[in-house]
């Protein structure tokens, strides 16, 4: 199973300039995370900070009971070894071909013979479906085959965790499915802990188990994804349905002014082109290629979740609910629900022609969720993690 990874009040700057300041979150084991954030929020530095290539000013990583903000040089090589990463470019040497680009950590950081690294290096080309382009350069291939090399690359020590920069980048949206896929499919072979940074919507809703993101200098939330995807945030709801009404502008932040302005165009019946249809609500999420194992970070995930169901909005509750299988509702003792009803109480103005997504629970489901923290049971998951303090 992956690394678990704490970020404590994790804070940066440069110079002057603050980058983020106080972000908290976990990355479960095995579970796949999404960190969504607009351009210059400091998403690639968070990663960066993360594997010890920048050094935040207060606050806490712990990887493994190492904190590597604080460690020791040596320690911290010893921790980046768990670590594989996919920079947004795939981060390849150019001069080299694709055989050497993915060798390059074996031959840097093990004693390994030159056969077990082919070994290795063609399982982990296969893996990615590159079999065969092992003596192209960088420079021949398209940029949906260099993220697939940079992954390759980033597996060939075999990680506990995985570092995604923006995999989608320079990719068209079928490239991007088929790389989403390829990540779901690894997560399930290997059960690493996964940290992708996009901006990529479909990503964010299709991919991760658990969902955040950066706006304004702060981590505005981070857990379970059905509370981001159901999220009345202005700045979240703004992004997830990316339209220029909002507190997210050109140089990321609006003033007042702006909005107002903006706000009273709209009203005027001036169209910007943004998307009619709200596209917040849970959608089901990406499942590992048929013949694959199940993801036991997924099970883990549910079993999670369900003990904190009873502290998370409604909305996400009902998203969680509604998605579970018939076996898992027998797993949770969960009734079938009712039909959802509509949030009345919520008032709040929508995008031009914009449908309020119709996903809170009713009271008598409500009425029909477990009260108190749920607890797997001990036959059927004897390894399923302990509540923790605070969860519930
Ligand atoms: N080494 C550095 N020195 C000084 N400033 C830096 C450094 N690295 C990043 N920054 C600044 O930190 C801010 C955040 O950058 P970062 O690349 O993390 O944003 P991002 O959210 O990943 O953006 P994008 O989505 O456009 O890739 C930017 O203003 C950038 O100029």
């Amino acid at each position: 199973m992956g690394a678990e990874v704490v970020v404590e009040g994790l804070t940066k700057s440069f110079g002057k300039q603050a980058i983020w300041r106080d972000v908290t979150l976990t990355l479960p084991p095995g579970e796949v995370s999404v960190l969504l954030g607009p351009s210059g929020t400091g998403k690639s530095v968070f990663l960066k900070s993360m594997i010890g290539l920048l050094k935040p000013e207060r606050g806490k990583c712990v990887i493994n009971g190492v904190d590597i903000c604080s460690c020791s040089e040596r320690k911290l090589y010893e921790i980046r070894k768990l670590f594989g990463v996919l920079f947004q470019d795939g981060a390849l040497f150019g001069s080299m071909n694709l055989y050497d680009n993915v060798a390059f950590p074996l031959r840097e950081h093990t004693k390994r013979s030159e056969s077990e690294i082919k070994r290795i290096v063609l399982e982990k080309m296969e893996m990615v479906g590159l079999l065969g382009a092992e003596s192209k350069l960088p420079g021949e291939i398209s940029g949906g085959m260099r993220k697939r090399a940079g992954l390759a690359r980033a597996l060939v020590l075999d990680p506990e965790i995985i570092l995604c920069d923006e995999p989608d980048s320079g990719l068209d949206p079928v490239r991007t499915a088929y790389l989403s896929q390829l990540l779901i499919d690894l997560n399930a072979q290997i059960d690493a802990t996964i940290l992708i940074v996009t901006h990529n919507i479909n990503v964010a809703r299709t991919v991760p188990d658990n969902l955040g993101m950066l706006f304004r200098r702060e981590l505005v939330m981070f857990g379970p994804r059905e509370v981001l995807l159901t999220s009345d945030e202005p700045a979240v709801e703004q992004f997830l349905n990316g339209r220029r009404i909002g507190p997210i502008g050109m140089s990321e932040e609006k003033d007042t002014a702006t909005m107002a302005a903006e706000e009273a165009a709209r009203a005027a019946g001036h169209h910007d082109g943004s998307p009619e249809e709200d596209v917040r609500g849970v959608v089901p999420q990406m499942q590992p290629s048929p013949g694959l194992p199940v993801r036991k970070g997924d099970r883990r995930r549910k079993d999670r979740v369900m003990r904190i169901l009873h502290n998370l909005p409604a909305p996400a509750q009902q998203g969680i609910v509604e998605s579970l299988s018939d076996s898992d509702r027998q797993r949770y003792g969960l009734q079938r629900q009712p039909a959802p009803v509509g949030r009345p109480d919520d008032t709040r103005p929508l995008g031009p022609g914009a449908q309020r997504p119709n996903h809170a629970l009713s009271q008598e489901s409500v009425a029909n969720l477990p009260r108190s923290a749920w607890q797997p049971p001990p036959e059927s998951s004897p390894q399923a993690p302990q509540p923790r303090p605070g969860d519930g």
